[in-house]
């Protein structure tokens, strides 16, 4: 099978997986209503009496209430002879939430997909326009290649990679089709050296502390609260720290966030008063958070310091507190990029890089950019994955990266032939 089918046949594949979680692997969501919905429909199906009138049915079969069977298994959804009216009422409230479920994620997955395909619109005109411009592969054609690949943003190191394997693999008679599926391969392949993509570090019955940091503007309150709004709607308890306790109204954000889209679901600990030491809100806050059991402790940092010596010390004091309590903490170091900031964004990454060791990357505002190769220039100039992408200003627009997903998205346009302008 060739590459293109392949990695097509995975998207398919992961698009048809209903049930998987949004971000992190977690089954948790799914496990409770499974569970609930188990703990209802208790008898085998080859054990109904076929007497019973279908009112009193309980759950009758997978088909009938339209849960996939990727989630329940046939014969385990049933009817009691007792079941009443209440019960039956309940299984389908159920069976109507998990319908509802599917739907949002049918619609967040169209979203990603938009945002990206979006941000590859010219990069896959582009391709096209160079494929129908030259019969031959030649040096010409391969300095255009190059221009076309910079424009995308992934930056020169990552171009000149690209193109240079290229250059070995395509012969100048090479076909235009081969050569739009060797670029893809290419771009994938080098995406995936280096360090490999982990989950992002969550675990049950542990305080897990996630740092964030990154310039203001970037969208680090945002992303911070779409975290925790993704672990609170989990059941799970969930500590904001606003430790950026210089720029004025940065509390106040994280205080509107709570009680407009989080609907006061997770708690907050800010300092008692602006410029307080951001350290001892991180104290405070790992206190509490350890005292009251709580799952998650989200640290929230100023942005911009005067100078990058002040950011370090300030990062570093934060992080030894941390430290002291739990040698694996913070579990997560995530750094929001803009994603509209181009190459300024890899520049930034750089530096935070320097003050701290960053786990993930935040690429935010994925939903407004035109240039998708940011991430490939992340990815290859500093080898730290994107764990996270924001696609949109409401809650729940943050996704898990998955990089079959962005590799697919950035070059389906120039694979797939459209029928648009070429
Ligand atoms: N379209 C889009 N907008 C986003 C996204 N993430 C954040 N924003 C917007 O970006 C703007 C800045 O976001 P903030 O969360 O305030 O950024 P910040 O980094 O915390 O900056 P400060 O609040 O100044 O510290 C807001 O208008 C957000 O709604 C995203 O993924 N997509």
């Amino acid at each position: 099978m060739s590459f293109w089918s392949n990695l097509k046949q995975k998207i398919t594949k992961k698009k048809n997986d209903q049930f998987e979680s949004d971000f992190n692997n977690n089954k948790i969501e799914n496990e409770i209503v499974k569970k609930n919905y188990e703990k209802e429909a208790k008898i085998k199906l080859d054990s109904i009496n076929k007497e019973v009138p279908k009112e009193v049915i309980l759950g009758e079969t997978a088909d009938v209430l339209k849960i996939p069977s990727t989630f329940i298994k046939p014969e385990i959804v049933v009817k009691e002879k007792s079941a009443d009216f209440k019960q039956k009422q309940k299984a389908k409230k159920l069976a109507k939430k998990i319908e509802l479920q599917n739907q949002k994620k049918k619609e967040k997955t169209q979203k990603v997909e938009k945002a990206i395909a979006n941000s590859s619109l010219s990069f896959s005109k582009d391709i096209k326009k160079l494929s129908k411009k030259y019969k031959k592969m030649d040096d010409d054609f391969f300095e255009e290649l190059e221009e076309v690949l910079i424009k995308t943003d992934m930056g020169i190191k990552m171009v000149l990679k690209i193109s240079n394997s290229l250059r070995k693999k395509i012969k100048s008679t090479t076909s235009e089709e081969v050569f739009k599926e060797t670029l893809v391969e290419e771009i994938y392949n080098f995406y995936n050296e280096g360090k490999k993509i982990k989950p992002i570090n969550f675990e049950d019955n542990r305080l897990n502390v996630f740092m964030v940091i990154g310039v203001n503007g970037t969208g680090k309150t945002t992303s911070l609260s779409k975290i925790a709004n993704f672990y609170a709607k989990q059941g799970k308890k969930v500590l904001i720290a606003a430790a950026d306790t210089f720029r004025a109204g940065a509390v106040e954000q994280l205080e509107e966030w709570i009680s407009t889209r989080l609907n006061n679901k997770v708690d907050l600990i800010k300092g008692l008063k602006q410029n307080q030491d951001p350290a001892s809100v991180v104290y405070d806050a790992y206190e509490k958070a350890k005292n009251e059991k709580y799952d998650l402790l989200l640290i929230d940092t100023a942005g911009r310091l005067q100078n990058k010596v002040n950011l370090m010390k300030e990062l570093e004091k934060m992080y030894q507190i941390i430290r002291q309590e739990d040698r694996k903490a913070p579990h997560e170091l995530f750094l929001v990029i803009d994603a509209t900031t181009g190459q300024n964004g890899v520049i930034q990454a750089k530096e935070f890089d320097g003050v701290a060791e960053v786990s993930g990357i935040v690429l935010t505002k994925m939903d407004g950019t035109s240039k998708g190769g940011i991430a490939l220039a992340i990815k290859d100039e500093l080898d730290i994955p994107v764990k996270l992408v924001g696609i949109g200003e409401q809650v729940d627009d943050l996704v898990q990266f998955d990089v079959d997903q962005y590799i697919y998205g950035l070059t389906v346009g120039f694979m797939e032939d459209n029928n648009d302008e070429k």
